[in-house]
């Protein structure tokens, strides 16, 4: 409290009227002008008046403000925190020295300012805290548990929750204090925060999920050859020595986090997308992926996990920050089968795509709704589901030919009457996007090589499905590198996701795998798929190089490959509470020295990219750009 007053008081010193004791008529008079101006730069002049007009001694109007003194609503009190804490901000650092006053001497350092403990823990009721406690510590209460586990990183939203102003969170009341920065997003202490908060999250992040023996495989009495311990996984590959004795070679892995058969989908959400779901609404674009071979689990993984964030991003949006900034969310699903889009949410209309004078890429015709409840969101997900182009394989009775693509957008709205101005655009285009996560469930990785169901159709999709999983792993090592050309012309699937590979981006790769001896090959292949592409953030960056000669050795490239010669000293996904990932300062290890060209795709020779193979009606398509 001290330290508030302090700051407050403050505002007379610098107005030069030396401390509020020795302030006279003339002083203070000044001093009420500056405090009239500091008020109304917030909007809040009117709390100056009423104490005016009563006589209140004005030298006492610091601590009125601190105890929220007129403030009528919540907005006003926060715009008053963030007023008083701005002024702490500037004390803090050092714009403009103030004199001592028998107020504040003997109390915390003025440099130690708002985020003093001392002056935390004298914060008065019916003012904002930020610092009063942790994120986690409110958070659980109000977080919704149904059906998921509540997510620390997430605020939970509720009507109580929302109307008590002093029970925010430490990171909603970070949040909210955003609420009146008019030109921009966030003030640039928030911004400082955000970007600390930003860089908390690794570019690219690659976690591996290892699916139960299934039925068959257990009826078969194959073996479950993938032993997961912590962040690592060994593959035990059975082999056969030229004099057909049996043996086995294993194959050690090590990744940002390797998740179990045991392991539930609210889990797999918690190590991989949750993290991210924050750094969406500062401008992040998000792309999250499973890769895999038929019946490893890709759908299984990818399916809850869009309904989840839907769900954190809905809570994110009640918040009164986003609420007031007209911040809304849209849902889009659409498939890319044989090179061509289809709009899942729309009878399959068939889609096109096109580069606007920005080159932005827009996606002709795709119909975007606005979610703002999960069951809704849900709702589009089944629909959307249902019309996935799905068929038979050996491994998987209903597997998928298709890349789906659902995407959540946040976009920020323009006033009713901005809007009104341009009745002709759609609601959904007249808002500016914020962010936006893109969850891609691919295409079995192996179907080109597929043989059992090698028909012309199949060797299509295959083809299709190889140039895609090829340039979306180039387009992940250019993002990595920080590269200013990315390929993303080289696949349907990276055109399309063109906008999530440029500024600010962050990818999640979850690579699935199936446990059983007979997938060991195609589980091999995943790996290295994976292997590869988290190696990716090794290269090209000298300050990562000259890290891994002081790992210890166990730690160290083993392997004959030289592009997974660095450490990614600098993923920091470890330092998140909540996910099980280590630091991934240990490179990934297989031990054995491979033949296999990791690059290389299964073959591609066999597709050539068909034309005419739409699948529902072809709509009139309106052209229009976004
Ligand atoms: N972790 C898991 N726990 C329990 N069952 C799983 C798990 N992963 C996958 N399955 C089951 O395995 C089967 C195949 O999974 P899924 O359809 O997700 O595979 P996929 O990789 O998407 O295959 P495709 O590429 O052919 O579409 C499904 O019946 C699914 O329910």
């Amino acid at each position: 409290m001290q330290q508030s007053n302090a700051a407050a008081t403050a505002l007379y010193d610098h107005a030069g009227v030396g401390s509020l004791h020795n302030a006279g008529p003339t002083g203070g008079d000044a001093g009420d002008a500056v405090m009239a101006r500091w008020l109304q730069s917030a909007g809040l002049q009117h709390l100056a008046s009423p104490l005016a007009s009563t006589g209140i001694d004005q030298r006492l109007l610091p601590n009125l403000l601190m105890q929220g003194y007129g403030a009528q609503s919540t907005e006003e009190k926060q715009r008053l925190f963030k007023l008083m804490r701005d002024l702490n901000i500037n004390g803090e650092t050092g714009l403009e020295p103030y004199t001592q006053t028998a107020q504040n001497s003997g109390g915390p350092a003025a440099s130690d300012g708002f985020y003093s403990p001392g002056f935390r823990g004298d914060f008065g009721a019916g003012l904002l805290d930020l610092h009063a406690m942790d994120d986690t510590e409110l958070l659980s209460e109000h977080v919704t548990s149904e059906p998921f586990e509540p997510s620390p990183f997430i605020p939970g939203v509720n009507k109580a929750f929302e109307n008590d102003f002093n029970a925010t969170t430490n990171w909603q009341q970070k949040e909210q204090s955003d609420a009146d920065a008019s030109a921009s997003l966030f003030s640039a202490n928030e911004k400082e925060i955000s970007s600390s908060r930003e860089s908390n999250v690794a570019k690219i992040k690659v976690v591996v999920r290892k699916r139960p023996l299934n039925k068959k495989e257990i009826s078969r009495k194959e073996d479950d050859i993938v032993i997961v311990s912590e962040n690592a996984l060994t593959v035990h590959e059975p082999k056969l020595k030229v004099d057909l004795t049996a043996y086995v070679e294993k194959h050690e892995f090590c990744f940002d986090a390797v998740l179990d058969e045991h392991v539930n989908n609210d889990q797999v959400y918690r190590a991989t997308v949750e993290p991210i779901i924050p750094i969406i609404f500062q401008r992040t674009k998000v792309t999250c992926f499973a890769y895999g071979q038929t019946g490893s689990g890709k759908t299984f993984t990818m399916q809850p996990l869009p309904l989840r964030a839907a769900q954190d991003l809905v809570r994110f949006l009640h918040q009164p920050i986003y609420r007031n900034q007209r911040f809304k969310l849209w849902l889009s699903y659409f498939e890319i089968y044989g090179g061509k889009l289809f709009d899942l949410l729309s009878d399959r209309k068939k889609l096109c795509m096109r580069e606007d004078g920005r080159q932005q890429v827009c996606i002709v015709g795709l119909q975007e709704f606005e979610v703002s409840d999960v069951q809704v969101v849900k709702e589009y997900i089944e629909r959307g589901n249902s019309a996935r182009s799905t068929g038979s394989t050996g491994a998987n009775e209903e597997s998928s030919r298709s890349h789906a693509i659902l995407q959540l957008v946040v976009k920020r709205h323009p006033e009713i009457k901005e809007s009104k101005q341009n009745n002709d655009v759609n609601e959904s285009k007249a808002g500016k996007v914020v962010g936006k996560i893109s969850f891609i469930d691919l295409a079995g990785s192996e179907r080109g090589a597929d043989t059992t169901d090698n028909d012309r159709q199949t060797r299509i999709e295959g083809a299709e499905i190889n140039k895609s999983l090829l340039a979306l792993k180039e387009c992940i090592r250019a993002l990595d590198n920080d590269q200013i050309h990315i390929p993303f012309r080289g696949s349907k699937l990276t055109e399309v996701l063109r906008d999530s590979f440029v500024g600010n981006s962050r990818t999640v790769m979850i690579s699935c795998i199936s446990p059983n001896a007979g997938s060991c090959e195609h589980t091999l292949n995943t790996l290295r798929y994976a292997d590869r592409v988290k190696s990716l953030s090794r290269s090209g960056n000298p300050k990562k190089d000259q890290t891994v000669n002081s790992l210890p050795p166990c730690n160290r490239d083993v392997s004959s490959l030289s592009l997974l010669a660095t450490a990614d000293v600098e993923d920091v996904y470890g330092q998140q509470p909540e996910v099980k990932v280590v630091d991934t300062g240990r490179r990934p290890l297989e031990k054995d020295v491979y033949t296999v060209d990791f690059d290389k795709q299964p073959s591609t020779s066999n597709g050539r990219e068909e034309s005419g193979m739409a699948y529902g009606p072809t709509d009139r398509e309106k052209i229009e750009s976004k």
